[in-house]
Formats: C-alpha cells, structure tokens, sequence
C-alpha cells in the first residue's frame, strides 16, 4: 500500500512541477515583452511579474520537483528490482535533463529580475515548447516502460494528439500576427 501512496503523490509532484514550469516561462515571455509598454507601465509590470516568478517558483515549481523525487525515491525503496529496468536508467536520463531545464530558467529569472536577460519573447518561446518533449517521452516511458506498442490505437492517439498540437499551434501565430498587424495600424503605439 506504501508503494501506492508514494506513486499517487508521485503523479500529484510531477503535475504540480509542469504546471508550474510551463506558467514561468509564460510569465518571462510577458516579462519581456513589458519592454514594448510606456515607461509608467512599464516599470509596475515588470516589479509584478518578477513578484509572481519568485513566488511561483518558490512556492509551486521547486517544490513540485522535490515531491515528484521524494515519492520516487520512496518507491525505489520499496521496490528496489525497478533500479535494473531499462526504461528507468533512460527516465532518470531524461529527469536531469528536466531539472537542467528548472535550473535554468532559475538563472534566468535572477537575470530578469536583474535586467541582464538578452532572451527575446520569440526565443523564451521556443524555450517554454521544451519541455513538452520531456513530459511525453517521460510518461510514454513510465507508463508503456520497455514496451511501448505501435498498433492501431497507437497511431490514432497519436494522431489525435498531433492535430490538437498544431491547431494550438495555429491558432496562437495567428493570434500573433494579429496583434502584429494591429500594432503596425497603430503607428507601432502599443
Ligand atoms: C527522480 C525521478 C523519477 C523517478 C526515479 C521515477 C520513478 C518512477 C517509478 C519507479 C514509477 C513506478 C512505475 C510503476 O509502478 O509502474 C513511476 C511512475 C510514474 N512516473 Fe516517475 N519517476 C521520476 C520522475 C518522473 C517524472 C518527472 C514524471 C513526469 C514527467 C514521471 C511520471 C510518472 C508516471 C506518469 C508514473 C505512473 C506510471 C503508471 O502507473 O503506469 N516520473 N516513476
């Protein structure tokens, strides 16, 4: 039953970490693009959002990840035969990779905070689509572990998946380009 606990806080710690992951990097792109807002705005945007990065990371994200570790350490104890098991060594390969990942955008957000970040909105961006890699290879692995199937379901989920990703996809440059067009109407005024 210990086992169970420590898996369901498990799932619980990786959520909590990726939400909390996905929102910072969120937080940086409107961070920077607080650049392009009049002086007075400026300044009051840019004291909130480092306000809501520390916290988010401090009270959300890092801890996220010290649950998601803590519980899978617990269930390593109790079932220590996982250790030999192909599909872990490359999930733990892909954890320090993800943590790599929380540790930068830790710097970055000392940089932010310290206005000697030289990352653009297009570039933090790119940066925030990272992690979606990880979090999919990383449920594929402890879900399907050595055995990951490639039947029919398999091609319609994947399928299923893939066109939501682009209609996100779309839908947002499209949203940007809007606002792009917009802000050309206006003189380049925001
Ligand atoms: C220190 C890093 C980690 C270790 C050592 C670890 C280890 C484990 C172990 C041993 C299990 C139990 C597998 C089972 O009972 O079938 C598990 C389950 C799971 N892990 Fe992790 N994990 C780590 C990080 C993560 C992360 C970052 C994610 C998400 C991105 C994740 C997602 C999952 C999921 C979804 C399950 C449930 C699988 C199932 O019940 O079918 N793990 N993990």
């Amino acid at each position: 039953m210990a086992y169970l606990w420590f898996k369901a806080f498990h799932i619980v710690g990786f959520v909590t970490w990726f939400a909390g992951l996905f929102y910072l990097v969120r937080l940086f792109i409107y961070h920077v693009e607080a650049n392009e807002q009049p002086e007075a705005a400026r300044a009051i945007l840019k004291k909130q959002y480092e306000i809501m990065e520390k916290r988010l990371l401090n009270i959300i994200t890092t801890p996220g990840m010290v649950l998601t570790v803590a519980m899978a350490v617990g269930m390593l104890v109790v079932q220590p035969d996982w250790l030999k098991a192909g599909w872990l060594h490359i999930k733990l390969t892909l954890v320090v990779v993800l943590m790599g990942y929380h540790f930068y955008c830790m710097r970055l957000r000392t940089q932010l905070a310290a206005g000697t970040c030289r990352w653009g909105p297009k570039q933090l961006r790119a940066l925030n689509e990272a992690p979606t890699i990880l979090l999919v290879t990383i449920v594929l692995l402890a879900v399907f572990k050595n055995d990951l199937p490639t039947d029919a379901t398999a091609w319609i989920v994947f399928g299923l998946v893939a066109s939501f990703a682009i209609t996100i996809q779309l839908y947002a440059r499209k949203r940007r380009l809007d606002k792009e067009k917009q802000l050309a109407s206006q003189g380049g005024q925001p």
